[in-house]
């Protein structure tokens, strides 16, 4: 099964590496093979409508749409959408599913034009239209593209010219947003012009896309090299590539960047896409894209300076892939951060540590890291669930000001606007 994904996916590395969108689908198996030739198929008095659809024992088997799907009882059961067992106003279920016969059969089965017709022993008739158990079957979700990413490197990016929005359109016109969330989506990088650099207007923009993630460095933070808090941030050390809050059990899903002001040399802002470098480790060595996605570990903030005093810890593995697709959503990296390793057996950390190694050499690629100057006016949205960002050192007086959003805010943003997230 795993195997069967793997080189699946590989087999669509070339189109990665030339910087085209990707679709994460599952290729179908070939259930036709799986059935007896001697079963009784129910076919659709229209030719044209191309539905057949047989009773098995213990779940119902419908072909639709070049689908074969299989349905268990309970799961249509379930999945009524009478008015008794829904709630079509609120979308919310009102059947109590623990009331539901788990050997529950329907009666019978009847299909009219494009609608199933359940009759259930106790009376109850449930109807489906077909298209919408396309849609909402297993077989159907997984060929469905999950998130179109474009996975870069500096070239591809730089060569995408991908434009910039402005700070006008971005907040008085849902064109300009849209295009703004869809580059964003895309990239995983997304930046703003002629912003006032004022926290007050950064905050503003925030505001327009999602909630503001407040955590223990506050709501909007606003920073300088003064070591005012516990963390080399606020130092002017150089910080190699990272995501941020690895401590926490769910990382911050966004991360905004508005320097205000630098009077001093250096400091240019490294991105890196953390995607690209795991569908390199991927397709040049998928054991070790599965350790770093199977082997959970903890990362650690530990602050004691003036008031501060904070103890966070965060649980998970450096990759974190969906169980049903295997589709990678959420990268934690942060060699800084990332605490004693002690939920690791001997025998499996050394290879823990090899395939780290493999990740590590592809996130610090020269061609995979595409530096910028942050400047007073420009604001700098980040996935930080997927691009990681370091920073060289710096001289003189520089100040940052930024927040955290929470990533199911911006997606609903998104989602509102029609974009596929
Ligand atoms: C952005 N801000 C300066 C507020 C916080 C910096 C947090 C730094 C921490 N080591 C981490 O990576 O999570
Ligand atoms: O100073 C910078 O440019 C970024 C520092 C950093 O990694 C952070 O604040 O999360
Ligand atoms: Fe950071």
């Amino acid at each position: 099964m795993w195997c069967h994904r793997l080189s699946h996916l590989q087999s669509r590395l070339q189109d990665l590496l030339k910087g085209r969108v990707i679709c994460w689908a599952l290729q179908q198996p070939n259930f036709k093979n799986l059935f007896p030739l001697a079963i009784r198929w129910h076919h659709t008095a229209s030719k044209s409508l191309n539905c057949a659809w047989q009773q098995h024992e213990d779940h119902f088997e419908l072909q639709y749409a070049n689908t074969v799907m299989r349905f268990d009882y309970v799961w249509l059961r379930d999945h009524c959408r009478s008015a008794s067992c829904y709630n079509s106003k609120t979308h919310q279920r009102s059947l109590d599913t623990a009331s539901v016969d788990l050997c529950i059969k329907p009666k019978t089965i009847r299909l009219d034009e494009t609608t199933l017709f359940f009759t259930w022993p106790d009376g109850h008739v449930t109807r489906y239209d077909l298209d919408w158990l396309v849609q909402n079957s297993y077989e159907g979700q997984k060929q469905k593209v999950i998130q179109p990413r474009i996975l870069w490197n500096a070239e591809i990016y730089q060569q995408a010219q991908v434009p910039p929005v402005d700070f006008q359109s971005f907040l008085e016109t849902n064109e300009g947003l849209k295009k703004f969330l869809q580059n964003f989506l895309l990239y995983g990088i997304a930046f703003v012009e002629n912003v006032p650099p004022t926290q007050e207007h950064t905050e503003k923009l925030a505001g327009r896309i999602s909630l503001i993630r407040e955590t223990m460095y506050g709501r909007m933070w606003y920073f300088t090299s003064d070591f005012s808090r516990g963390d080399t941030a606020y130092t002017k050390l150089a910080l190699d590539r990272h995501t941020d809050t690895t401590y926490f059990q769910e990382p911050c899903g966004i991360q905004v960047f508005h320097c205000l002001k630098h009077e001093g040399t250096g400091g240019k802002t490294l991105l890196v896409d953390g995607f690209y470098a795991a569908e390199q480790v991927l397709q040049k060595a998928p054991e070790e894209f599965e350790l770093l996605s199977k082997v959970p570990l903890k990362h650690e903030y530990i602050e004691n300076v003036g008031e501060c005093h904070n103890h966070m810890i965060g649980v998970g593995p450096v990759l974190n892939i969906y169980p049903w697709n295997k589709e990678l959503y959420l990268i934690r990296y942060n060699n800084y951060d990332r605490a004693v390793i002690n939920t690791v057996p001997y025998d499996v950390v050394h290879r823990w540590y090899t395939a780290h190694r493999t990740l590590t050499i592809e996130l610090r690629r020269p061609e995979n890291e595409f530096w910028v100057k942050l400047k007073p006016g420009t604001v700098l949205f980040i996935d930080n669930w997927r691009v990681l960002h370091g920073r060289e050192s710096f001289t003189g007086y520089r100040q940052l000001c930024g927040c955290y959003l929470t990533r199911d805010d911006v997606l609903n943003t998104a989602r509102l606007l029609g974009l596929q997230a």
